[in-house]
């Protein structure tokens, strides 16, 4: 499971672990939030209404949910169940209030915290990134403030200082002989 501030390169770093891993299969969460420009719905998320999503709760059909920034995210628990009894390595891209729920059913998955090299490049990245206005921006720094101060509570941190070297050690961790970023229920 990788987790880290808004920004980072979570996303980056697993396209990347992607690329050259395509039997790593990551999980594709249910969102409120709507798509930014190139998104598609079924490959980056299913986005879907907050009907929908309480319906997803209702159903038991998540693994962990939040309320991140304003909007609901969740990681759909039947996909994540078939890749564990299939044992194909699985990845999942999740905040920290779902990091924890996740360790909290599953204390055998692996938790992987990705850090930026510096607070200012995390800002920079975001502003970059240019897919929020300045003012979810700034309610996403927020939450990153907290989100470093909890690295601790994770089993590894990364530093994506270089997006292939990153991926590298993500990838390196996924494939270790241990139960790698999968959660066990
Ligand atoms: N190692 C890196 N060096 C420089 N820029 C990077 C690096 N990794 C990612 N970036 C850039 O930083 C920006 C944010 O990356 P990305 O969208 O992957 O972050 P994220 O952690 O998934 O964010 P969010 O949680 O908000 O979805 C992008 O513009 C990306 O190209
Ligand atoms: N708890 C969960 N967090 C998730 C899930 N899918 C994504 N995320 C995290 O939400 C924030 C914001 O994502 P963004 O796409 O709007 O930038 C980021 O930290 C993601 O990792 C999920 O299923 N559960």
């Amino acid at each position: 499971m990788l987790s880290g501030p808004s920004g980072v390169g979570k996303g980056t770093v697993v396209a990347e672990v992607r690329r050259r891993h395509p039997d790593v299969w990551v999980s594709v969460s249910a969102t409120t939030r709507r798509p930014r420009p190139g998104e598609v719905d079924g490959v980056h998320y299913h986005f879907v209404d907050e009907a929908e999503f309480d319906r997803l709760i209702a159903a038991d059909g998540l693994l962990e949910w939040a309320e991140y920034a304003g909007n609901r995210y969740g990681t759909p628990v039947a996909p994540v169940r078939a890749q564990l009894a299939s044992g194909r390595p699985a990845l999942l891209e999740i905040e920290l209030q779902g990091a924890r729920q996740v360790r909290a059913r599953a204390p055998e998955a692996q938790l992987v915290f990705l850090a930026p090299p510096s607070w200012a490049e995390l800002v920079s990245r975001l502003a970059g990134r240019g897919s929020e206005p300045a003012a979810v921006q700034e309610r996403r720094l927020a939450i990153a403030q907290a989100e470093l101060d909890s690295s601790g509570e994770f089993d590894v941190v990364v530093v994506n200082d270089d997006v292939a070297r990153a991926a590298d050690e993500l990838v390196g961790l996924l494939t270790a002989p241990s139960p790698g970023l999968v959660p066990g229920e």
